[in-house]
């Protein structure tokens, strides 16, 4: 009887808790001024994440009479994916969502959204949203204010044109392993383009970024004295493990009786720890020896830290601590493997369904490299600026398919004015502005009336030059703040040149003198087997970190080399 009592007062507590709060979270957002759609849950809340992931809940939301459910058209991650700009075409370039926890401001107007970016220290990052990403040390992407600025500024010159190059050539040299085994199984195809893609992603990282070279093929080495698992997969399981490694605590992995993939998480996160831990070392000695020919963003990492406290007094504020390395070696490796991957798999699904673009690409890389050269290399330096077609693909992607759908920031403790489509507002401290990536990037204002249909050559223009030149046309440059895929301002991407060069090599490599298409199911037309393909595209959703196909296995990718 007292548990009962206990607990429905508890739950009464809770619902007149959540009423005040969601009374006093409408009354500010009536200041700002701004439509606004009242949710009984913030999406960011973990237990509405796991009842809308565990049960059909939203669909019988959204249906609902007197459009009761509307509020869960825009509480669900990912949901902006799915509605593109509908929900800002109805209610404006910016709404705000009222939810018990805290006011969410969306915006999809390129002005605002370029200065929400640019004006770091007015809109936040929420440093606390990125905490459990600091599962090795504090990084350039847990940190915010002054700390961040120091992060940044040791760690992001590593991504320069030297970085470029060898970025280049590993994944040309990947991707051309990667081909030929898609080869070897031709006829019937291979479903596991997303995994390789992975594999390759993984590889250029490790090989460009920090000198461990693997061949494309081989999935476990055989690991160093003192290890039990290789440094790639060790990384591969950290990388893949990240949830978990961020939700469950450490010590509930090394228990005797846990289950066999939590103990295996927690070895690769030991065994990577210590990987690192020795890289560092090495490196160390290398530069007291002055002996290190080697350049990678772990020689940039370790050296800029060695020379920030040699020329420093205040030590600590200048370098990186050990920890803050070993943050910042994971975080590189997290933010530049999934996303890169994703975008090159889903490359492929796309010119898979639309072949008449792959022809399109090709034309331009038989153009670029010479017609005798078997493996294409050539210079990065040379080829990357004249191979505009690859780049407008890679653009087109992540205009409608990008790995992030948008960006959360935070006014922090102060309130900030905004200009919105022509209006100012003042937006209260403590309120999250999400810039709603999707929306801009499918607005018909700036994209046009097929803004929703994949055309890459919208991001090609002739000019005198290239009209005289017979040769290909131009990259446009699209307005501030309708394009976004890297973000922008002072915490736009730093690897976003690594991923551009990664993706051209990887199209040089693939589709200079080969073609992908579905294979058919029975009975299935040419036609249906494409439309297939752009379903599985079209069925994307946001996985831990970044947007993700849900099933593209359901598709097998056969490869032919033509003449
Ligand atoms: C197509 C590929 C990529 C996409 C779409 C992408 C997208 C983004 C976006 C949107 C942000 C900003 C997030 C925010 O401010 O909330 C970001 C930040 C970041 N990205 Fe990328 N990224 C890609 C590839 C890479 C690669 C290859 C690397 C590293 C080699 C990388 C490293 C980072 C890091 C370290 C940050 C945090 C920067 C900071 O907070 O100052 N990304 N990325």
């Amino acid at each position: 009887m007292t548990v009962l009592v206990v607990l429905s007062s508890s739950v009464l507590a809770w619902v007149i808790w959540t009423l005040i709060s969601l009374l006093s979270n409408y009354l500010t957002a009536r200041r700002i001024g701004l439509p606004i759609i009242i949710s009984p849950v913030s999406s960011l809340n973990p237990y509405w994440i796991l009842t809308y992931r565990a049960l059909p809940i939203l669909p019988l939301l959204q249906s609902l009479p007197f459009n009761l459910g509307k509020w869960s058209r825009c509480t669900y991650m990912g949901w902006s994916f799915d509605d593109k700009y509908l929900l800002h075409k109805e209610l404006g370039s910016a709404f705000t969502l009222v939810t018990p926890s805290v006011n969410e401001v969306w915006i999809a107007d390129s002005d605002a959204a370029y200065v929400v970016l640019s004006r770091r220290k007015d809109y936040i990052k929420p440093a606390k949203m990125y905490q459990p990403l600091a599962i090795f040390g504090p990084n350039v992407n847990t940190v915010e204010g002054d700390d961040w600025q120091r992060h940044r500024k040791l760690t992001a010159p590593s991504f320069n044109e030297k970085t470029s190059t060898s970025v280049w050539d590993e994944a040309l040299r990947q991707a051309g392993d990667m081909l030929h085994s898609w080869m070897e199984r031709s006829t019937n195809g291979t479903r596991d383009t997303v995994a390789h893609t992975a594999t390759l992603a993984l590889h250029v990282l490790t090989g460009a970024g920090f000198g461990i070279s693997y061949s494309y093929g081989k999935g476990v080495q055989t690991p160093p004295e003192g290890h039990d698992i290789s440094y790639r997969d060790a990384l591969l399981t950290v990388l893949q493990s990240v949830v978990l490694l961020s939700t469950v605590p450490r010590s509930w992995m090394t228990f005797r009786f846990s289950p066999a993939k939590l103990r295996k998480v927690d070895q690769a996160t030991k065994e990577f720890q210590l990987y690192m831990a020795e890289m560092l070392i090495n490196e160390r000695s290398q530069i007291h020896k002055r002996s290190s020919q080697s350049r990678n963003l772990l020689t940039a990492l370790v050296r800029a830290s060695e020379e920030a406290k040699e020329s420093s007094h205040e030590i600590s504020h200048q370098g990186l601590t050990d920890d803050e390395i070993f943050g910042n070696i994971f975080i590189y490796n997290l933010a530049g493997y999934e996303t890169t991957a994703n975008t090159i798999a889903t490359g492929i699904f796309l010119l898979a369904a639309y072949p008449e673009w792959q022809e399109w690409v090709a034309e331009e890389i038989n153009l670029v490299f010479d017609e005798e050269e078997d493996s294409p290399g050539g210079r990065y330096e040379e080829a990357f600026p004249k191979l505009r077609r690859c780049l407008a693909v890679m653009f087109e992607i992540l205009r409608l398919h990008g790995s992030n759908v948008y960006i959360p920031r935070t006014t922090g403790s102060v309130d900030s004015a905004l200009h919105i489509n022509g209006k100012n507002y003042i937006i209260p401290s403590g309120t999250f502005t999400m810039t709603n990536l999707q929306a801009l990037h499918t607005d018909p204002r700036s994209w046009g009336l097929d803004s929703l249909v994949w055309r890459p050559s919208r991001w090609l223009v002739s000019t005198p030059d290239t009209v005289a030149s017979g040769y290909t046309k131009e990259l446009i440059e699209p307005i501030k703040g309708t394009f976004l895929p890297w973000a922008d301002g002072p915490r736009v991407c730093p690897g976003r040149k690594v991923a551009q060069v990664e993706f051209v090599a990887v199209m040089v490599a693939l589709f200079r003198k080969h073609r992908v298409q579905p294979v058919l199911m029975e009975g299935e037309s040419a036609d249906a087997g494409k439309e297939r393909l752009r379903d599985i595209v079209n069925d994307s959703g946001l996985s831990a970190v970044t947007m993700q196909m849900r099933c593209p296995r359901a598709a097998a990718l056969m490869w032919r080399r033509v003449e």
